[in-house]
């Protein structure tokens, strides 16, 4: 769904001042941004619970292939669990605040810097909330980039719920390769974590096999005029578009 922008003067009294700074930062100098205690452990925690429900619900379906869903080389693909909310539905009263939290985060970010462009996007709207979960057998993510072909989306924004998350016994390390580097960025999915990269080629990215259960809940960005001509573009060849 999309939101309005509301306006509203952003001084440096307001407490996500400092954060949206840094996101600012760190996106225009690494194209990647990492935010630790995020919500704090407490609701960190009601998020987490809801994400558990969810799950012991049965709701999560295996992550289809976004080229051709249904088929068994999703497995080998990428073996994650996922279902997409907007946080309106019931249980989820806490990552609907989780998704007000990084949307005042990216809005306000996207606002302070020169005129409204972060990165030169103006960001209007966003996709639902995708709440993933990697059964931990060694599921894994192999190396992609999330909008290769302008769809529109800008930004991935992903919330790691994983307590207590070790490395080196669990695995499910994120690694993105940043283009243009032969530096890799390799980010653990831990509790309360708060991860945004550009969504486009500058950031190929891969999850390792995991060896614990892992959950993320991720929320992609949209431009305003990439998705604009996206859109367009695929009205006039009448192919569904990933306008979830
Ligand atoms: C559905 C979907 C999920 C993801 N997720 C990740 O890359 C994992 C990030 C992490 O959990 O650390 N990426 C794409 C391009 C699609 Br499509
Ligand atoms: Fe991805």
């Amino acid at each position: 769904g999309s939101f309005m922008v509301n306006n509203y003067y952003m001084d440096s009294s307001d407490p996500s001042y400092e954060i949206c700074q840094r996101v600012i930062r760190d996106m225009t100098q690494y194209g990647v941004c990492v935010l630790d205690n995020f919500l704090g452990k407490e609701k960190g925690l009601l998020v987490l619970n809801e994400v558990l429900e969810m799950y012991r619900s049965g709701i999560f379906t295996a992550g289809q292939l976004v080229s051709n869903p249904g088929s068994t080389e999703a497995q080998t693909i990428r073996s994650d669990r996922i279902t997409w909310i907007d946080g309106r539905e019931p249980h989820c009263f806490y990552i609907r605040q989780l998704i007000g939290q990084v949307d005042n985060i990216v809005l306000k970010a996207n606002k302070m810097v020169n005129n409204g462009k972060m990165g030169d996007y103006i960001i209007n709207g966003r996709t639902k909330a995708m709440v993933a979960c990697y059964p931990g057998s060694g599921s894994h993510y192999v190396k992609h980039v999330d909008n290769p072909n302008k769809d529109g989306r800008c930004i991935t924004a992903i919330y790691y719920l994983n307590l207590d998350w070790d490395v080196k016994r669990c695995g499910g390390l994120l690694r993105v390769f940043p283009e243009g580097t032969n530096q890799v960025a390799d980010i653990a999915p831990i509790f309360d974590r708060m991860l945004f990269f550009w969504s486009d080629r500058r950031n190929p990215h891969e999850v390792q096999p995991a060896y614990s259960t892992r959950y993320a809940i991720t929320l992609w960005y949209f431009d305003a005029q990439e998705r604009e001509e996206a859109l367009r573009h695929y009205k006039e060849r009448g192919q569904p578009s990933s306008s979830k």
